[in-house]
């Protein structure tokens, strides 16, 4: 008998061991699938991130999916997401699968890019290299570079008194001139009209005769229906006139030998791969490749219109004659027309406005691409000392664009290169034609880094660093296909991020325009925002200004919790069975501390989707105790507290006092949902992987924003349909973005 039942016993032993699955997959908890496809439909969405929060939101901080075969297990609790990303003994062996990404982005042949995939020593190396070139030394010396550009930025916004030089006046230009949905008479001032109730609703300000700050106006502006896409249409680009004849372009005095060395290079490439010609000879494209990077071949003829100097490009007629007809009537005449005044003076009076009445209009300006080009030169510049005007880099942003959007794809949808391959091979074939570009400036970066030599170590530039990299295994510099994936890597990874930290964070402060006062308050209360009325430009700020802007670094710092444009970079593969949270997770299976669902889910914050600034402000903390980079780290650990931020946008009622990096890391503290050793905010990710140039993205991102708000205010453009439209389009395309770009009413002050 005993030994019947020592035999049943054994026997259900043996099944319970068989049949108890190895690994506890089936026990994370998510959403129901296909059984073939999984979840593969729910994900399709570009904004695919939204359902993850909602997941999130519904199965809490550990849950999976599945892409057909793939398990992916998406991670949003604080604690399990440090230790997936960390480092340490209680980090857990994986590898990082963004290269799934990167590989489109950075290179045509297929190599990896080792600087996205942690699994080789090359790695390591270059990490190693590249560190001591985002030191705060470098930071400082990249900042007048970055304020340079973001002067530029915020003077095309005000096109009368912008220098035709500026490259992205034209950028601003090409996109803003909008085809109408119908011929608009110039009195169609109808107040169902979007446009010129965005006019109507823009708040009076002091008027400055001395600048016109109608550029693009378009549309808001002159009572010209616009287009909701924030796009300019194909027929927008055709009404492009050819750019003028080539003049000499002198944007920069750099005489650095060095620079020289490489300029040669990237300009041939530049022409030889038609950046500069195509635009010209076509007049027809737009978007970042429609703008001369400062290349003067891109130029238009200065304008003889008598009302803007000159200075404007000669796309058009004097606005106060032009009538605000459909853009084909405008072609041929200067694009800047005087927008409508705030209130009285409307798109009605726009055939008889003086500039001064110019001046005192709200222009809408697509600033998001104009934002990526910026802040592709400051890299270019800062980091590779290469100069805008030899690099080609409208195309660049846009073929990134292209690759990115195709790569974010191609991660979701196994086979999908495949199948794109046998039904859209025209689209394979521009994605292909894409990368080879990419490929070929990146290869141009390269053969610029050798025919600047061999650099001692106290040279930390970038460039100089990645020079000195050897090859982990034999001990020899990197060859050029090895390294070109690298410096691909960080091109992508060094404007992608911060061009679009910025567009969010304008995004944010244009629909809270209590939160933007309080910032310009701040602003101003250092001297740095232009007084109203008043013909002095502001003080442009200085690095060691940033850090006193507490509510401004605030903003900042809420709009990344918010939207965090890393949101997919953090994605890896377990490569050892590895608990997760409560769960062993077999090798294979993809753990994804999701940045986008870890900033804005329930379960760790309190009214997530509230902007609040002010949660991150700390009253307490000790006066002048910030960065003297204006730099910071995010996400050192978490402070507790309690208590939740107002309503969203409401200033703070009292003033805000900076903060020291470690309480700035500290996330604010005041929803809940905190674990111990937890960060709930990473923007930058976390751990060995984590971002290198968190401390240049942010001096870039603070110094935008402090230039454009000392200068504008911002609202959006009504045609978008409020904010939540806005959100509904965002994509994530490696990096989270507004599809179809960012358009904004910049009122100059
Ligand atoms: C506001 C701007 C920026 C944000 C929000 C940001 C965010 C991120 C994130 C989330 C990652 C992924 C880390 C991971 O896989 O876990 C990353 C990686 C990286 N970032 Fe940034 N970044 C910004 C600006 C920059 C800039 C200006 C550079 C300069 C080149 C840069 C260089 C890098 C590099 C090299 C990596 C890869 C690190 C590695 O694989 O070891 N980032 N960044």
């Amino acid at each position: 008998m005993s030994s019947t039942w020592d035999e049943l016993a054994f026997y259900g032993t043996l099944a319970s061991t068989l049949f108890q699955p190895k690994y506890d997959l089936p026990k994370v908890p998510g959403p129901p699938g296909h059984s073939a496809l999984g979840n593969i439909t729910a994900v399709m969405r570009p904004d695919y991130h939204v359902q993850m929060l909602d997941w999130a939101n519904q199965y809490g901080g550990i849950f999976k999916f599945s892409l057909g075969f793939q398990w992916v297990v998406v991670v949003s609790d604080p604690a399990v997401a440090v230790q997936v990303l960390g480092r340490g003994p209680n980090s857990i062996p994986r590898k990082c699968v963004g290269y799934k990404f990167f590989d489109l982005a950075t290179n045509a042949s297929g190599a990896h890019s080792f600087f996205t995939t942690s699994d080789e020593g090359q790695w390591m190396a270059i990490r190693k290299a590249a560190a001591s070139a985002f030191s705060s030394a470098n930071v400082k010396k990249a900042f007048p570079i970055a304020l340079r550009h973001a002067l530029l930025v915020a003077d095309s916004l005000d096109p009368p008194n912008a220098d035709p030089a500026n490259p992205y006046t034209r950028l601003l230009h090409a996109h803003s001139l909008q085809p109408p949905a119908a011929p608009a008479s110039p009195s169609s001032t109808s107040p169902t009209s979007p446009t010129s109730s965005a006019a109507a609703s823009l708040p009076a300000k002091g008027v400055n005769g001395s600048t016109g700050g109608t550029a693009h106006v378009e549309a808001a502006a002159v009572g010209v229906p616009v287009a909701a896409n924030g796009k300019a249409s194909s027929s927008a680009k055709q009404v492009q006139k050819p750019a003028g004849k080539p003049s000499p372009s002198s944007t920069s005095s750099s005489t650095n030998t060095a620079s020289t060395a490489g300029a040669g290079r990237l300009g041939w490439l530049a022409s030889r791969l038609g950046f500069g010609s195509r635009v010209a000879d076509s007049g027809a494209a737009t978007g970042p490749a429609a703008a001369s990077s400062s290349s003067s071949a891109l130029l238009p003829e200065p304008c003889t219109c008598g009302n803007c100097d000159g200075k404007r490009p000669a796309s058009a007629a004097p606005a106060a004659a032009a009538p605000a007809g459909p853009v084909d009537e405008l072609d041929g005449g200067c694009l800047l027309r005087p927008g409508g005044d705030v209130g009285s003076t409307t798109s009605a009076t726009s055939t008889s406005a003086s500039p001064a009445a110019a001046a005192a209009a709200g222009v809408v300006v697509d600033i998001q691409e104009a934002l990526e080009l910026s802040l592709l030169h400051v890299f270019i510049e800062a980091l590779f000392d290469v100069r805008p005007d030899e690099f080609p880099g409208p195309q660049v942003a846009e073929d990134m664009n292209l690759v990115l959007e195709e790569a974010n794809e191609r991660l979701k949808v196994p086979l999908r290169k495949l199948a794109m391959g046998l039904v859209a091979p025209r689209a394979q074939a521009r994605i292909r034609a894409a990368q080879r570009r990419l490929a070929a400036v990146y290869g141009s970066l390269y053969d610029t880094i050798r025919a600047r030599g061999p650099q001692p170590d106290s040279v930390t530039d970038l460039w100089a660093c990645l020079g000195r990299v050897r090859h982990p295994k034999t001990g020899e510099l990197l060859t050029k296909p090895k390294l070109v994936p690298e410096i691909g890597a960080l091109v992508m990874a060094g404007f992608d991020t911060s061009s679009h930290s910025v567009a969010w964070a304008l995004f944010c402060l244009a629909s809270h325009p209590q939160a933007q006062e309080e910032a310009r308050r701040e602003l101003a209360s250092r001297g740095l925002a232009k007084e109203p009325g008043s013909p002095a430009p502001p003080r442009p700020p200085t690095l060691d200004d940033l850090p006193q802007l507490p509510f401004l670094s605030a903003c900042v710092d809420e709009a990344m919790r918010m939207f965090p444009v890393g949101g997919t970079a953090s994605v890896r593969e377990v490569t050892t069975p590895t608990r997760v949270g409560d769960y062993v997770i077999p090798p294979g299976v993809i753990v994804w501390p999701m940045l986008y669902a870890l900033h804005n889910s329930v379960h760790n914050w309190q009214a997530p989707d509230q902007f609040q600034p002010e949660r991150w402000l700390d009253p307490g903390a000790e006066s002048g105790s910030g960065s003297g980079s204006g730099s910071g780290t995010a996400g050192e650990g978490m402070d507790g507290g309690s208590g939740s931020g107002s309503e969203g946008g409401q200033p703070p009622s009292q003033p805000a006092t900076p903060r020291s990096p470690a309480r700035r890391a500290a996330g604010g503290g005041r929803a809940g949902g905190e674990r111990e050793g937890g960060k709930r905010f990473m923007p930058f990710s976390d751990g060995m992987k984590s971002c290198l140039g968190q401390a240049l993205g942010l001096m870039e991102v603070r110094t935008m924003l402090a230039v454009l708000l000392s200068r504008y205010r911002f609202a959006l453009d009504p045609s978008l349909g409020g904010p939540e439209a806005v959100r509904g389009s965002m994509i994530m395309s490696l990096t989270l973005k507004i599809k179809g770009g960012l358009r904004l009413v910049a009122t100059p002050l």
